[in-house]
């Protein structure tokens, strides 16, 4: 299973921090290739300059932190997956829990989202996680099956298999919080039970994310269905990214 390690940078950074970190992060990455793929999530508007950026890098791509679901057309605001296609964009984060809680985005809309990026070929990381009470009623089980399957309603078999998730426990992101490393594995073991119950792509990346840092990834990253992160404050410093990506 490949390994992925994708920071996303969420509303982080003016243009010359954004451009500073990721020449940075390119800097360290091409003198030392690795068998670790890097994910950049930047806010979009650095998207398109740090296409041409990285265009020779194989190990190193860019996502959108989202997307609108429609074709292009009058949506003021919005950005198309067939726009983040046009950019050589490879991934598209979609259903981030600050998206869920703060923009209302509902599972209709993951679902819509995902059919909409995969027709332009863009592969979908696709975020789930339970809330802290959900965690603490024992109902967390039943929300992650919940969301896996809303988001995959009506896609193949082969459709699942482009698609990557992002186990992110809502009570851990941003909070210093961390699952443990049984609980990410623990749940990582049971996204994968529930796709393959329900004919879904099960070699497909899960990754962690909530709190992701350098003095906890390689035990988090040990849990055999963990294959990889999805850091968020960790992955504004070049260092603290790329020790995490060195932590496998
Ligand atoms: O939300 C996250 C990544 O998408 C995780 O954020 P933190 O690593 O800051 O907890």
């Amino acid at each position: 299973m490949r390994k992925i390690v994708a920071g996303n940078w969420k509303m982080n950074m003016n243009y010359h921090e954004a451009a500073k970190l990721l020449d940075e992060i390119i800097i360290s990455r091409s003198s030392k290739p690795d068998d670790v793929q890097l994910i950049i999530a930047p806010p979009a508007i650095y998207l398109s300059e740090f296409s041409s950026a990285l265009r020779d890098l194989e190990n190193i791509s860019l996502a959108a932190q989202n997307v609108y679901h429609s074709d292009n057309g009058a949506y003021t605001g919005e950005i198309s997956t067939s726009m983040l296609s046009s950019l050589g964009i490879n991934y598209c984060i979609v259903g981030h829990s600050e998206r869920r809680t703060l923009f209302k985005e509902t599972d209709t809309d993951v679902n819509l989202k995902v059919k909409s990026l995969l027709k332009d070929g863009i592969q979908p990381i696709i975020c789930i996680g339970e809330l802290l009470h959900e965690r603490e009623n024992e109902t967390h089980f039943q929300v992650i099956e919940k969301q896996i399957l809303a988001a995959l309603e009506g896609l193949s078999e082969a459709e699942s298999a482009k698609v990557l998730w992002a186990y992110e426990p809502v009570w851990a992101i941003g909070t210093g919080k961390t699952a443990s490393a049984e609980q990410a594995q623990e749940m990582h073991a049971f996204i994968r039970k529930i796709l393959s119950e329900n004919g879904f792509n099960t070699q497909t990346p899960i990754l962690y994310g909530g709190s992701c840092k350098p003095g906890n990834a390689k035990e988090i990253f040990g849990g055999k269905d963990v294959n990889g992160g999805l850091i968020g404050g960790a992955s504004l410093k070049a260092n603290d990214f790329l020790q995490i990506a060195n932590s496998f």
